[in-house]
């Protein structure tokens, strides 16, 4: 199943539970706009380039759409609209007052100098400037993207519609951005991770945990289930994966990244196991934090953690998704587990429109109640209708998409 193939899948499986009729169906699901760019880039050597940017703007229901912007060598119209539609019940999932979008421009972004970086962002910017804006769409960082790109975004958008910081989120602290934006996803998935295994009367002190990717997402999560006493037993990121049975030591392996270009390669704390190995070990806890479609048809029978929780954007597919919940497993779904860093954007975004500065332990703390409010309301009502956490936390999502659109008379 392709991306948005499988977010549908998800989309009507909740609405078949809702009782939802087809043509509400048709209007929730499909994307308000979508726009395809040329971006023109002039390389540091001289040479011409013509790459391909995308924005999709899934559904302004419940307010301005929100949504990262990903570059990234395979990224397609598809890929970019069944995330901006993910970003829609996410959005609601947690209740912050915005609707969906994505972008993304498909390149390789370690290919791309500093420069050459900074060259494609503005002339993406010069495409959508337009339809992006503190009221309708606001960007923010994803995959091959961070602070510096949406400095640039805010700058370059200043020059067609004025100075606004709003425009964007995950910009740097020191240049109209909040403290704990970047740790925010895997704080939340951290903090999420706890309240799972609390709910299933688990003890987190000791749980052991394999962790796929350590990225931002997956090292601030590594640091938050570490401080709370969970023993990290595997770590792996694109150059290979780790094992200690003894447990990893997380403040090592983050001075080893911090000193080594962002990368694992060359850590001493553990065994070296294939990749692949990591997702099917005897774990407490598996989190995939990395890249979408990692447990598939091919490893699903090989995985054996009860618990999995969705760090990374749809890295279960919903054919494997199928099988596991079959066999009991719970999955913690991602447009719930990692909705921390949109939360925190929102938390930027209502900062910059009120020019006035939050603190790190205000962020944190409105943070943990919005996520730990979410989740009850999911944890709950799964019970409840004795469906699974998935269905019913886009049942969550949708059902608040739906009221909206029915209450501002658009259904
Ligand atoms: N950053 C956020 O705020 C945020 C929010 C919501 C969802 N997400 C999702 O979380 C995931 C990770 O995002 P991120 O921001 O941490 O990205 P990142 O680029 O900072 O980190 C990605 C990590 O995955 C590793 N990786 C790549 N290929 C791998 C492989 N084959 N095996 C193991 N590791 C591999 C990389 O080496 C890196 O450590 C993505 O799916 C992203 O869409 C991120």
């Amino acid at each position: 199943m392709k991306a948005f193939e499988a977010v549908q899948h998800y989309f009507h499986k909740a609405a078949h539970e809702l009782g939802m009729e087809s043509p509400m169906r048709k209007l929730l699901i499909t994307p308000e706009r979508e726009l395809t760019v040329q971006i023109p880039l002039r390389r540091d050597d001289g040479t011409l380039e013509t790459l391909v940017g995308y924005r999709v703007q899934h559904n302004s229901a419940r307010g301005p759409m929100k949504g990262g912007l990903r570059y990234h060598h395979e990224v397609d119209l598809d890929e970019v609209r069944g995330l901006a539609s993910l970003m829609t019940w996410k959005t609601a999932v947690v209740n912050i007052p915005y609707g969906g979008a994505k972008g993304g421009v498909t390149v390789n972004a370690r290919s791309l100098s500093k420069n050459e970086k900074e060259r494609v962002t503005r002339k993406l910017v010069d495409a959508i400037h337009q339809v992006i804006g503190p009221d309708s769409d606001i960007p923010a960082p994803d995959m091959g993207t961070g602070h510096e790109e949406m400095a640039w975004i805010m700058n370059q958008y200043a020059k067609y519609q004025g100075f606004n910081p709003g425009v964007v989120t995950g910009k740097p602290v020191e240049h109209y951005g909040i403290p704990g934006r970047e740790e925010a996803t895997g704080r939340g998935v951290g903090l999420l991770t706890l309240k799972t295994l609390g709910r299933l009367g688990r003890k987190s002190a000791g749980a052991t945990v394999a962790l796929q990717g350590f990225g931002n997402v997956g090292t601030h999560t590594a640091k938050f289930l570490s401080e709370a006493d969970c023993k990290i037993v595997a770590i792996s990121d694109q150059t290979g994966a780790w094992r200690n049975p003894k447990g990893i030591d997380i403040k090592a392996a983050l001075r080893h990244v911090n000193q080594n270009n962002g990368q694992l390669e060359g850590f001493e704390g553990g065994e070296r196991i294939p990749g692949d190995e990591l997702l099917e070990l005897g774990v407490d806890v598996l989190i995939p934090a990395a890249l979408g479609g990692v447990i598939n048809e091919s490893n699903v029978a090989q995985v054996k953690a009860p618990v999995i929780i969705e760090a990374a954007n749809a890295p279960i597919t919903p054919e494997a998704d199928e099988k596991l919940q079959e066999r009991g497993v719970i999955i913690l779904p991602d447009i719930l587990a990692n909705a921390g860093g949109v939360t925190v954007s929102y938390f930027e975004w209502a900062q910059n429109r009120q020019f006035y500065r939050w603190t790190l332990d205000r962020v944190r703390g409105e943070l943990d109640r919005t996520l730990t409010h979410a989740f009850e309301e999911v944890w709950d009502r799964s019970i409840e209708r004795t469906l699974g956490l998935r269905t019913t936390t886009f049942m969550v999502g949708i059902e608040r998409v739906a009221r909206a659109a029915e209450l501002a008379g658009v259904a």
